[in-house]
Formats: C-alpha cells, structure tokens, sequence
C-alpha cells in the first residue's frame, strides 16, 4: 500500500435523481495534509466527504481511504468526524457522552485526555442542551477523537462560532495537524482557509475549479498598482501607449493619483519609475477572496 496517500477520489461522480451533487471529482489527499474544501451553497462539498466516511457511495467512480473501502476505514477508527449535525443527546452531560461512545469502541483514548485535547475539561459537567453550539462542536470534536483516527474530517466545524471561539477551535486542530494527521474540513470561511491550510480545494457545481495552496492560486490573477503620477506627460497618453483598457487604468484627483489594474504590475511599476513619472507606489496582491469570487462566479461547462 502507499502509506503516503490518506484518501484516493478517482472521477467521482453522485446523482440524486435529476440532480448530480458531485460530477467527476478526481483528488489525492497526502497523509498529513491539512486540505480545506471551499465552495458556495450547494457545491457538492457535504456529498464528497459523506463518500468519504463512507455514508453513502459514488454513482461511478472510486474512493479509498488509506487503500481501503471508505467504510472499512471508519469502521475501524481510521477516520473521525465532526459533522454539521452530528446527532448529540441533550440530556446528556459533555463528560456523559464521551464516555457513552467510548464504549462503544473496542480501543478507544483515555476519556481524559480526550477531554484535555479537544477543549471540553472545563464544561465537562454540562447538559449538552446547555453548551453554546461553539461548545457543541468541541464536544463534537472530542468524539472524533476517541478512536485517535489518522484522519479527521470536518464539515462546517465553526459553523455558529464566534471569531473568538473560531481562533480558539483552530489553535486546537492546529495541534492536531501537528501530531501528523490529515485533516479535511469543509467551510464558507475563505480566511480560515487561507489561514490554517496546507491546501485548498474549490468546489464548485460538483466538480474541482481550483486546487493549490493560497499564493499558487492567487498568482497569475490581476494585482492594483497605485501610484502618484509626477510625470509631465499625461498619464492616459501613457496608458493608451501602453495598451491598458479603460477598465485596467483610471486616474484621479486632478491626474495625481493612478490605478493600474494588470497580471503584470511588476513590469509596469519597473518602467513607470525608470522614467520618473510615479512615486508612492502600492502593489496590492488580490486575497483568496477575489480568486474565490472569480472562479465560482464563472460558469461551470455543462
Ligand atoms: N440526499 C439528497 N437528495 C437530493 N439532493 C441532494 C441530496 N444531498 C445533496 N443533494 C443536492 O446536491 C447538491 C450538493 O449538496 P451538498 O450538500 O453536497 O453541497 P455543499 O457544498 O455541502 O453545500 P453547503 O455549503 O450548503 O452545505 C445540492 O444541490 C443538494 O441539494
């Protein structure tokens, strides 16, 4: 078996009736990753990690879970997750439930020390029906760690968390990719993925629009220059020299201030200051978000 390959996704596809969830997703997930799967409303995301853990299987395609059948794997501890609505009893105290489905597995971690790790010690006392949902998906957290799975998947895991607790939820899974495991979590939050992936996968309409880490993704796409203009020559002469369009170049404020909006800033702020017509110059480099927005808002070919 290749010990480095965690998940295997070999063009997989998932219809309900008319409605094709996932359509033809091919992804090789390395042990020790931490991959974020980011998409809009809809994109297939909860449907390829249900595959994953094994709750329900593709309509064509594969998927392996350290070269096993997903539902193998989880069966044996392999996997943990932390799931939108993981069902959770309210009367139950958080101590109460980890230690109901502790026994439910043959091996499982000392209840305690799962309690320290996942940040639930303190509320372990609590009915569940009276944890904040932040505390809800660390009690959540704690039960996908009992089995200490190799890999952990996460759907939406701070889902209802405030900013405080959602830096909180991460400094602990932040540990947890430190001890080696492999880590996929679906989320909305473009920062959390820019932030605590090794990796990140956009999905959109079933199917995989971009794959890399956060710089790789953002380069090639237009960064804005601004810059004042001190030139003497009149900076849309310049511009239409230079072959920028209307949309990439404006200027402002009395002809002083301008903005280039190209690929290649680089080279054009090289020959803007050769020539001594700017100075204060800003190169903005486009955040995950403008790439997320350029790519699911393009349309997915049918
Ligand atoms: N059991 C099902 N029966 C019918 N359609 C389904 C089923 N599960 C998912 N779908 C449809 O498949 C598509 C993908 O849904 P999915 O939940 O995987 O998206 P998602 O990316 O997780 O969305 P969200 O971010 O809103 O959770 C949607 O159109 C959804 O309505």
């Amino acid at each position: 078996m290749d010990t480095t390959t965690a998940i295997s996704i070999q063009d997989v596809h998932r219809r309900f009736g008319s409605v094709t969830a996932v359509n033809g997703i091919t992804l090789t997930v390395t042990t020790g990753e931490v991959l974020a799967l980011l998409g809009p409303n809809g994109a297939g995301k909860t449907t390829l990690l249900d595959m994953v853990l094994g709750f329900t299987t593709p309509s064509s395609g594969t998927i392996s879970v350290y070269g096993r059948a997903p539902e193998a794997a989880a069966r044996d501890g392999q996997v943990g997750a932390v799931l939108q609505n993981g069902g959770l009893l309210d009367d139950l105290t958080v101590a109460e439930t980890i230690r109901m489905v502790a026994a439910c597995h043959v091996r499982h971690l000392p209840v305690a020390e799962v309690m320290q790790r996942a940040g639930v010690a303190s509320f372990a006392t609590r009915k569940v029906k009276k944890c904040s949902g932040g505390q809800q998906q660390r009690l959540r957290f704690a039960l996908a760690l009992l089995t200490d799975p190799q890999l952990l998947i996460l759907d939406e895991p701070t889902a209802g968390m405030d900013a405080g607790a959602r830096r909180e939820f991460w400094q602990t899974m932040h540990a947890e990719a430190e001890r080696g495991r492999t880590i996929i979590f679906a989320t909305h939050y473009l920062r959390e993925a820019d932030d605590y992936a090794d990796r990140v996968v956009l999905v959109q309409g079933g199917r995989v629009v971009a794959d890399g880490t956060v710089s790789e993704m953002t380069t090639g796409f237009h960064r804005i220059l601004s810059a004042e203009w001190i030139g003497d020559d009149d900076p849309r002469v310049w511009a239409a020299q230079a072959g920028l369009s209307e949309e990439q170049f404006t200027v402002e404020a009395e002809r002083s201030r301008i903005q280039i909006t190209s690929p290649d800033t680089d080279a054009l702020a090289a020959e803007l200051l050769a020539s001594a017509r700017i100075r204060h110059l800003q190169i903005v480099h486009p955040g995950i978000e403008d790439v997320f927005f350029e790519l699911t808002t393009q349309e997915v070919p049918a």
